[in-house]
């Protein structure tokens, strides 16, 4: 029985829930406010946990597996490994400090740095020879400049509405780009974890490519197959119609559009998408 960890609240939470309902996982309903959720048919175990202290469970090996963000694992400063990015709860983590005023990194020394990281801040700072007072609060941090406590700020930075909303812009460097990531104990992976990553790579795919039908002339599907090469090659099928063939391709689900135009330019006709619900590769 495989153990995972799963977010029970904040910014992970819904999305790693989703995930894993479409990989075919039993999950909480909404609003459920269970604590373990066993998944006996799929062989694993769930444990909602609050998502700062899932690297701390995946770290000491008392669970199998975990859904965090990259910055929440780092910042934990335990010995767990990234097994694989989740592309969900994207962000990075900025420095910020009042909007006019703010400069290079060496000018945060001896300056007071609020966040909620303190970990990877001090890190940070220490591996470039900047010396900060870094005060840790839980949350809320854009509030610390206007109300005095600290100088600048290293925080989450999504859209960057709550930066701009309290007078403060970003400087320097992103110190991190996070997103959502599978992590695992820093050993031999449980056997469990190999369907479990699998199964989640199959979602990443089925969300990141289409599925792309076209009719072409056959002296232009080298043409049309070159722009879209699909992940290891495109099925080419002959059509009843002499001199044309029917070619399928996964595409990157982004590039759809502009694939289609390349491809009707190049005489394919008929382009058809279709939504991937489930993969594996
Ligand atoms: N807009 C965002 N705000 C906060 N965290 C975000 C955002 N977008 C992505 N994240 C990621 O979510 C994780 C933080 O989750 P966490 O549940 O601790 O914070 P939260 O979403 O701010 O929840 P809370 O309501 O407890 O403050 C981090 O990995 C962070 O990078
Ligand atoms: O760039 P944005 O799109 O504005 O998002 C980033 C903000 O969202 C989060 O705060 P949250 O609402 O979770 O409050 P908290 O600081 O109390 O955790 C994060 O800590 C930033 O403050
Ligand atoms: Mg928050």
């Amino acid at each position: 029985m495989l153990r995972i960890a799963v977010p029970n609240k904040g910014s992970l939470s819904e999305p790693a829930t989703n995930m894993l309902r479409e990989a075919g996982y039993r999950q909480r309903r909404d609003g459920g406010r269970e604590l373990v959720l066993p998944d006996p048919e799929n062989d694993v175990e769930f444990f909602f946990l609050r998502p700062r202290d899932i690297a701390v469970y995946v770290g000491a090996g008392v669970v199998d597996a975990g859904i965090t963000g990259r910055d929440l694992l780092l910042d934990s400063g335990v010995d767990a490994l990234e097994h694989r990015a989740l592309g969900f709860a994207g962000s990075t983590f900025r420095f910020a400090g009042p909007e006019g005023s703010v400069g290079r990194l060496e000018d945060i020394e001896g300056k007071r740095v609020a966040t909620s990281y303190e970990v990877l801040v001090r890190n940070y700072l220490t591996e470039r020879g900047v010396t900060a007072d870094v005060v840790r609060l839980d949350g809320a941090i854009e509030s610390t400049v206007q109300l005095g406590v600290a100088d600048l700020v290293a925080d989450v930075v999504e859209t960057g509405s709550t930066l701009r909303a309290a007078g403060l812009e970003v400087f320097g460097d992103p110190i991190l780009k996070s997103e959502a990531v599978l992590i695992r104990p820093n050993a031999d992976p449980k056997p469990g974890l190999t369907v479990l990553d699998r199964r989640l790579h199959g979602v990443l795919v089925a969300r990141r490519y289409v599925l792309m039908d076209y009719d072409c002339p056959v002296e232009k599907v080298d043409a049309a197959v070159s722009i879209t090469p699909g992940l290891e090659s495109p099925t080419v099928s002959p059509l009843h119609r002499t001199g044309w063939a029917a070619v399928r391709a996964m595409v990157p689900r982004e590039r759809t559009n502009a694939v289609m135009d390349e491809l009707y330019d190049v005489g394919a006709r008929a382009i058809i998408v279709t939504s991937i619900t489930a993969s594996r590769l």
